[in-house]
């Protein structure tokens, strides 16, 4: 891709992977080609938003473990494919920088996937769609990520998707969702039912690994100790997923640090499980997230 705007550069990021750096107006940001993974994004005047791990991979093949990871076209274990990678390939994947543009606010990045550059990866076979996924990223005061799937085969298909975004967060314990409060959800460290609803946010004293289902409006992580939140937004999106791996889970990852689990937490913004979508031949969905950053209040 040539003519990039002045605040976008390409170029080498950890790994050797290449990766694209925006200087924008009212906003920083670090996306890197593999998995089209948002790896930073800091407004003007705020530390950064987004967690990274310390040990996180960067190379092909392995998810990073941060930023935005782009699950699809399934999300954790695929039914009946048990060799086939977690979350699907879409993170796994060197995607096309199709664009970038700068309005003098706003840093438009396009990037692309298609069945043809996902042939040679893994779990290629397990998903053997004609597709095309388009992922708009918008960075300024408030970052919007937009992923948009195509089915261009010539009978339906069905995936999952997910933005499993790493929130930094001074620590998970004094942090809460709020947003999410009388729906039911899954808690995938449970039983396979649904867990009724709560009547407070969300908080931290244990490993949390919950799907809410049927769940189309946003939430809210409020980093208490920092007194700062993330004000989270969407559209096309009827499920999202909350998760923190504490303590043993963390030590047990290789690509996550053992005592980086109080500084992040994940919430997703989703179509997962049974809210998957399905695609006739040359239907598109999109899948919207916006964050923004405010004072607790
Ligand atoms: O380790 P990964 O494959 O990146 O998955 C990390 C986590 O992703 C999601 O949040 C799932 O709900 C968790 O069950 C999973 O542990």
């Amino acid at each position: 891709m040539r003519n990039l705007p002045d605040s976008v550069r390409l170029t080498t990021g950890q790994g050797g992977l290449p990766v694209v750096q925006v200087d924008g107006a009212t906003a920083a940001a670090e996306v890197y080609l593999h998995g089209a993974t948002v790896t930073r994004w800091a407004p003007t005047g705020a530390d950064d938003a987004l967690w990274v791990s310390g040990s996180s991979h960067f190379t092909a093949g392995k998810p990073i473990r941060g930023g935005v990871p782009i699950c699809f076209p399934w999300f954790g274990a695929l039914d009946d494919h048990p060799d086939a990678p977690a979350h699907g390939f879409a993170r796994l994947t060197s995607w096309q920088l199709a664009g970038a543009q700068d309005d003098g606010e706003h840093v438009t990045l396009t990037l692309s996937l298609t069945d043809a550059d996902v042939a040679a990866s893994p779990g290629a076979a397990d998903w053997p769609h004609r597709f095309e996924a388009v992922y708009t990223v918008v960075v300024g005061a408030r970052l919007s990520l937009s992923l948009t799937v195509t089915n261009h085969d010539d009978a339906p298909f069905t995936f999952e998707e997910a933005l499993h975004t790493y929130f930094a967060v001074q620590d998970v314990r004094t942090t809460e969702v709020a947003g999410l409060e009388g729906h039911a959800f899954l808690d995938r460290l449970a039983g396979p039912g649904p867990v009724p609803g709560e009547d407070a946010p969300v908080r931290f004293d244990g490993e949390t690994d919950r799907i809410y289902l049927g769940v189309g409006s946003g939430a809210a992580v409020h980093d208490l100790a920092a007194g700062r939140s993330v004000v989270i937004a969407k559209r096309g999106s009827d499920a999202t997923v909350v998760w923190n791996p504490w303590i043993d889970k963390a030590a047990a990852m290789a690509d996550f640090g053992d005592d980086e689990w109080t500084g992040m937490v994940c919430v997703e913004v989703c179509n997962v499980r049974d809210t998957a979508v399905s695609l006739a031949p040359g239907a598109s969905h999109t899948m919207t997230a916006m964050y923004q950053l405010s004072p607790t209040g």
